[in-house]
């Protein structure tokens, strides 16, 4: 998909009814046929019962409030959920039940480990922890020895109820655990990444977005975008969201601090319900979003957020100095390049992809280096600001 596809840009006013996630169906445990036919990067959410890995899922891609998922039902099968919104962000969750049996003859790891990108492995930190850090041990033994490119990603889970002092003491200990049982099992070269979340704020949002990232082959060359953006226009820190689910794709190499992740977050909430309620001009219309669609928004403390679309599912959020957002031309025609260079990325992948289809040995990264200096370079030769 390119911009150039999109010409309408994303519509918010349709916001509900355009922008499902694609089809959602529930496997059984034995259906593997339509498993091993699906190359999209998959998400396995693992972990006990209860631990709240279907509210993670329902809350971060269904947009369901945290509140409603008291009422979520136990999963009693694997339910996969295809997430497609985005060229870049395309990849599947499963959804396992929290009682699953490695052990199992009907557990066909090979299948459900071998395409497996990430595995998730939610901890409920409000709970003795003891069982679910055997569980981790056992489920990375397991999928290590199917797909040692696995991501191992732990999430301690439901820290809205803890105190400063006690999350980080679970982190620190649950970190030592499993690390140590891990060695005990004679895989203390498998790196695990752990990860302080809770539905009720935006910790999972975060979380979630380091977890596709690692998936997103052609993360270097975004970041490097960004930064050769931010630097050349006077930019304090920009992330590229996908819009409909609030992760960040991307964001330059600065240090991200939750307070500026919240601030953006807060910003595509308040431009989608706007535009909502008042971007239709009359009732034919169907689109309020395009290309030309901007928002800006001054805080009390001299910083301002600045709000760009990108493509169809993509927006840019930069926060910057009010003194540097004088020189807005620069700045817009600085994000003009940056949109031209996202949309090369976005070809390019579409082409490797058709290559990779049309041979089994097309190699996608031969191609990526010459183009990110391309682009790269278009970029870099705008005007910095004074
Ligand atoms: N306080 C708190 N509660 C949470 C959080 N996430 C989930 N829960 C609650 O935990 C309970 C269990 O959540 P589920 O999502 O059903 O858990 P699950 O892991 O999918 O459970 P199974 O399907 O049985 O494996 C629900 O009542 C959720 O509201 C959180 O971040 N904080």
């Amino acid at each position: 998909m390119s911009y150039q596809d999109e010409p309408g840009g994303y519509d918010v006013g349709s916001f509900p009814k355009d922008f499902s996630y694609g089809p959602f169906e529930q496997n059984g445990d034995g259906d593997n046929s339509s498993l091993q036919d699906d190359h999209k990067p998959r998400i396995l959410l693992m972990g006990l019962r209860r631990s709240g890995k279907s509210s993670i899922q329902k809350v971060v891609f269904h947009k369901m409030s945290p509140n409603e998922t008291l009422f979520l039902e136990s999963t009693n099968k694997i339910v996969k959920d295809d997430i497609n919104n985005s060229s870049f962000v395309q990849f599947q969750i499963w959804d396992f039940p929290g009682q699953i049996d490695f052990f199992d003859p009907t557990f066909d790891s090979d299948t459900i480990f071998g395409g497996c990108g990430a595995l998730v492995f939610v901890i409920d930190a409000q709970d003795d922890y003891m069982d679910a850090l055997n569980k981790l041990q056992l489920t990375v033994t397991k999928a290590y020895r199917v797909n040692s490119n696995i991501k191992f990603e732990v999430f301690i889970h439901k820290v809205d109820g803890l105190n400063d002092d006690y999350k980080m003491e679970s982190q620190r200990d649950i970190h030592q655990r499993a690390t140590d049982d891990l060695a005990d099992a004679g895989l203390e070269h498998v790196h695990l990444s752990f990860h302080l979340t809770s539905i009720y704020d935006h910790s999972i949002f975060e979380a979630f977005s380091k977890v596709v990232q690692k998936l997103i082959p052609q993360l270097p060359t975004l970041e490097n975008l960004l930064n050769i953006l931010i630097s050349n226009s006077g930019i304090e820190k920009a992330f590229l969201f996908d819009v409909v689910s609030k992760i960040y794709i991307a964001t330059d190499s600065s240090p991200v601090d939750m307070q500026s992740y919240e601030l953006c977050c807060d910003m595509i909430d308040v431009v989608i319900d706007i535009s909502c309620i008042y971007g239709m001009v009359d009732e034919t219309e169907t689109s309020t979003f395009n290309s030309q669609s901007s928002s800006l928004i001054k805080l009390n403390n001299g910083t301002v957020l600045y709000l760009r679309e990108v493509n169809k599912f993509l927006a840019l959020v930069c926060i910057l100095r009010e003194e540097n957002f004088q020189k807005q031309g620069v700045i817009d025609y600085n994000f003009l390049c940056f949109r031209d260079a996202i949309t090369q990325v976005f070809e390019l992948r579409n082409k490797c992809q058709n290559l990779e289809d049309a041979s089994p040995m097309g190699t996608p990264e031969a191609t990526n280096g010459p183009l990110d200096s391309t682009i790269s370079g278009s970029l870099l030769s705008q005007t910095p600001l004074p």
